[in-house]
């Protein structure tokens, strides 16, 4: 029989829920500061919320929740001193972003105004009339959203990542963890976890009562479900890894001759004069990176010097030197070729492309200058003599940065090999976490994992580096895991007492 001293035990009740009304009333600026715009907005959460728009409003009026309402906003202890009139937004608690009383305060863009009101509402700080009000600080009503449970870590961190998108496919991935689709993997992930420490803790408990056949069958069907989970994670985390490319950027070096027409093509992929195009050989003389958007990808782009064998000149010579060390840590090497040179890879290329450091980056040929072949027989001709050249079959793609043939074929492998590098080719969406995730993942939950693995003999320890696991994940969504709650899960869902 399970002996248990009171139900309340097995409350769980998670620590963030301590709600927040007695914090500050907080304001801030939600629009980028110091700039001329059209609409500058205000965000204000708290208590005194409501207190503020009628100090502001100078009447006494019930706002209407949710309605937007045109008004003229005064100083406060000034009530001739019209500051503005703004759009106001008043949003009741609990039913908002931070859980308390929110107020929006649509301003006219510009410094004066949102200067004088952030003014009229700091005027209003009062400690001896009850009235604590002050400036939030970075990340503040989040951080309020998350201690009343309106979101999880993991949504929070989207909320993050979703504002510093660049791109389309950042914006997506972003998404995915700000509609709590994390969060809810995570919370399987632990009720497994959790389900199955109840299991072993069972074991521990009244193991002197259950047949030895009967806990060896326990423990063979926990580690099986173990083994199970941790396949998932790892090729979870594996994700995450390919897919931190899309936040870092997928970094692509033009490598090539002098003159082959690396910075034309940067120039014609990114419909801009970004880099300097000219006849004289040797125009580009050091690794110059440029950020771009190419299929909603974010491109960090390299543009280098051109690799010749007879250079003379010693900043040439680091500028080439450079160019060859960059295209070893890219994620794709673009190696530009000009069919009117002879030979047409200079021959310290040819042994960089050999080099065993250069073997395991991606690489495609670029053969430009195409409007300068005049058949397709000679075209055929030429990329046979590259082939001939350096050996071995990497695939070209022919264009002319000059006609622009050829530059949509390009644009398209690009985008399938981005796909493929960011491992964004499948139905699923990209996975963004923050970095505080992937640790987690790995140093606490994969590492609590392999501890059970290593201890499955000894149940105690066992059990203890499968709570090690589930207290990572309570960590990552910032939920607390305690014994009362395993017990709960034992209490719930086995019937020990027989
Ligand atoms: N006919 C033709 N000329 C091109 C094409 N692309 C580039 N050029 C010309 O080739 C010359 C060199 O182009 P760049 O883009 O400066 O070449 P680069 O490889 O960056 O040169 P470096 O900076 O010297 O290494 C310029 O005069 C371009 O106008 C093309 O597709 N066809």
């Amino acid at each position: 029989m399970l002996k248990v001293s009171g139900i309340n035990r097995f409350a769980h009740i998670p620590c963030r829920f301590i709600g927040t009304s007695c914090l500050p009333t907080i304001y801030a600026l939600s629009t980028p500061p110091g700039q001329r715009s059209a609409i500058a907005v205000v965000r204000i959460s708290g208590d005194h919320s409501k207190y503020i728009l009628q100090r502001l409003t100078n009447s006494n009026k019930e706002p209407t929740p949710r309605l937007a309402s045109l008004r003229k906003l005064y100083h406060p202890d000034q009530k001739e001193n019209l500051l503005d009139t703004s759009l106001t937004l008043f949003f009741e608690s609990p039913r908002t972003f931070t859980g308390e009383d929110i107020l929006e305060l649509h301003l006219h863009g510009g410094k004066a105004v949102t200067g004088a009101v952030l003014k009229a509402i700091e005027s209003l700080h009062d400690l001896k009339k009850g009235f604590n009000i002050r400036y939030a600080n970075p990340g503040e009503f989040s951080l309020r959203a998350f201690q009343n449970g309106k979101f999880d870590l993991t949504e929070i961190e989207g909320i993050k990542e979703l504002i510093d998108a660049e791109t389309e496919t950042q914006r997506k991935s972003a998404l995915s963890s700000f509609n709590g689709e994390n969060k809810l993997r995570f919370l399987q992930w632990r009720s497994q976890i959790v389900d199955n420490i109840a299991k072993l803790t069972a074991i521990i408990d009244f193991g002197e009562d259950t047949e030895i056949e009967d806990i060896e069958n326990i423990i063979m069907n926990v580690e099986s479900h173990i083994l199970e989970l941790r396949a998932v994670i790892q090729q979870f985390i594996n994700k995450i890894e390919r897919s931190n490319i899309l936040r870092n950027g997928i970094r692509i070096v033009l490598l090539g001759p002098p003159n082959a027409g690396k910075s034309s093509l940067i120039n014609t992929i990114s419909q801009d004069d970004i880099s300097i195009v000219s006849q004289t050989p040797g125009t580009t003389r050091d690794a110059v990176e440029t950020a771009l958007n190419i299929g909603g990808y974010k491109i960090i782009i390299c543009d280098t010097a051109g690799v010749r064998d007879d250079s003379s000149d010693v900043i040439e010579k680091m500028g080439i030197e450079k160019a060859l060390k960059k295209s070893e840590s890219c994620n794709l090497c673009l190696l530009l070729v000009d069919p009117n040179n002879m030979p047409l890879i200079p021959e310290s290329l040819k042994q960089h492309l050999a080099s065993p450091k250069f073997q395991n980056s991606d690489k495609i040929i670029v053969l430009n200058k195409i409007d300068t072949i005049s058949t397709p027989e000679d075209l055929n001709h030429t990329m046979l003599r590259i082939h001939q050249e350096i050996g071995e079959k990497i695939p070209i793609l022919p264009i002319s940065c000059l006609s622009g043939e050829g530059i949509d074929n390009l644009t398209t492998d690009l985008i399938t090999k981005f796909q493929l590098l960011s491992d964004t080719s499948d139905e699923s969406n990209p996975i963004i976490v923050s970095e505080r995730v992937r640790e987690i993942l790995t140093n606490d939950v994969i590492y609590g994992i392999d501890e059970f693995l290593s201890f499955k003999d000894d149940v105690v320890m066992a059990s203890e580096s499968l709570q090690h696991a589930a207290t990572g994940i309570g960590k990552i969504t910032g939920q607390a895991i305690g014994i009362e709650e395993v017990l709960g899960v034992v209490f719930s869902s086995f019937c020990v007492g027989k």
